[in-house]
């Protein structure tokens, strides 16, 4: 629970018909974070943004910005800001216009909100000569830098995105990913993201929420979320990972073909088997390593070689296990394993690299 928090969500419903898209959520965000929003299509993303923004209405629960409540006051009172996906700029004026346009509305005099819109321009990397240029004369990538110029112009408490870069290609994505990021760190201001891409949320984010279903499963940094998911699902939407349903009795652990070494290592995890309702042995792919004959491991199965696929800097190993199972083993280039399609491996990990998944949803508590 951040200590200073700019906005709190409090039992946030949200109800269309029937259709809940938003279970009371409770959420609290630090001034001056860089807090990313993140689940699959359909989860509930948008529709939190647009009750912060105001351009819906909340079915119940509290939104507070600072110690003020928000939730009642009009979209055009409230001191936010949103970068709308699709820019909205407007194409008849110039880049300046567009930049200049929330400080016409509050009557600044022309020479002062030029020479912030300059300032504006070179904070995004744009050339002071941008000022005057046409805004259908820039490109996808200068465009976005415009729309945020003009966003940062209206000065406002939070800025919420809602994914600005998805319909950019790849490239200029990665660049913007870095120069938002970058922006975050030189503007001081919270930034309220949310995105589909988890690589996106990976590089730029302080905290991360995974959404499902109108829930949060899991808010952490992105290291935790990584590497201590709480549940299956986040674990998969993390990215590449083998799962294996685990039981454990007398401080043996078992399931699916695996084989544990007893000991200090492995019995701290039995204990917390034991005690699961449905528990779940995590191991992401770059920590699983081929045995060499008499080599042992916390944790060892054995399997077939059924795949090697090359990702550039990366090989990725499927490995048919006993029961069925296809496992994943990630290496680098530099460290690939010398075997073909069709042998016998032996795969094994350490306990400390390994994570036990016990499957209670979580949820955030606001005091
Ligand atoms: N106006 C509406 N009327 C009925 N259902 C709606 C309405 N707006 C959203 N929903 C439903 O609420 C759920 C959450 O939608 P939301 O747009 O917030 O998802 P999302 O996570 O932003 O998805 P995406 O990544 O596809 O944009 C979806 O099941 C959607 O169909």
């Amino acid at each position: 629970m951040p200590a200073n928090p700019i906005l709190r969500l409090k039992s946030v419903r949200k109800t269309f018909g029937h259709f809940t898209a938003l279970h009371g959520i409770d959420l609290a965000i630090e001034e001056g974070e860089f807090f990313t929003i993140v689940g699959p299509s359909g989860s509930g993303k948008s529709t939190i943004i647009r009750l912060l923004v105001g351009m819906d209405e909340l079915t119940s629960g509290e939104i507070w910005l600072r110690d003020k409540r928000i939730d009642q006051i009009p979209a055009n009172l409230r001191p936010t800001c949103m970068v709308f996906q699709s820019l909205a700029l407007f194409p008849h004026m110039s880049v300046g216009q567009n930049i200049e346009f929330p400080l016409k509305l509050r009557k600044i005099d022309p020479a002062k909100r030029k020479a912030r819109a300059i300032e504006l321009l070179q904070l995004l990397h744009l050339p002071a000569s941008y000022y005057d240029k046409r805004v259908t004369e820039c490109s996808g990538g200068e465009r976005q830098r415009v729309a945020l110029a003009r966003a940062l112009a209206f000065d406002p408490e939070i800025l919420f995105f809602d994914e600005p870069l998805s319909a950019l290609d790849y490239r200029l994505r990665k660049s913007l990913e870095k120069e938002l990021k970058d922006l975050h760190a030189r503007t001081g201001k919270t930034f309220v993201y949310i995105t589909h891409s988890l690589e996106e949320a990976l590089v730029m984010s302080d905290r991360i929420a995974i959404m499902k279903s109108g829930r949060f499963e899991q808010i952490s940094d992105a290291d935790e979320i990584y590497s201590k998911p709480v549940s299956r699902f986040v674990a998969e939407f993390m990215g590449e990972v083998n799962l294996f349903q685990v039981t454990a009795s007398d401080g043996r652990i078992e399931g699916a073909g695996l084989i544990a070494a007893p000991g200090d290592a492995t019995s701290t995890m039995a204990e917390r088997i034991t005690a699961a309702r449905d528990a779940t042995l995590m191991i992401r792919p770059e920590y699983v390593q081929f045995l060499a004959d008499g080599q042992v491991a916390d944790f060892e199965i054995s399997g077939t070689l059924n795949g090697i696929y090359a990702l550039g800097s990366r090989i990725h190993y499927e490995v048919k296990t006993g029961s069925g199972q296809i496992l994943t083993v990630e290496k680098l280039r530099e460290d690939r394993y010398d075997g073909s399609q069709g042998d016998t491996v032996r795969l094994g990990w350490s306990a400390a690299s390994a994570h036990v998944i016990e499957d209670t949803p979580f949820e955030e508590k606001v005091a």
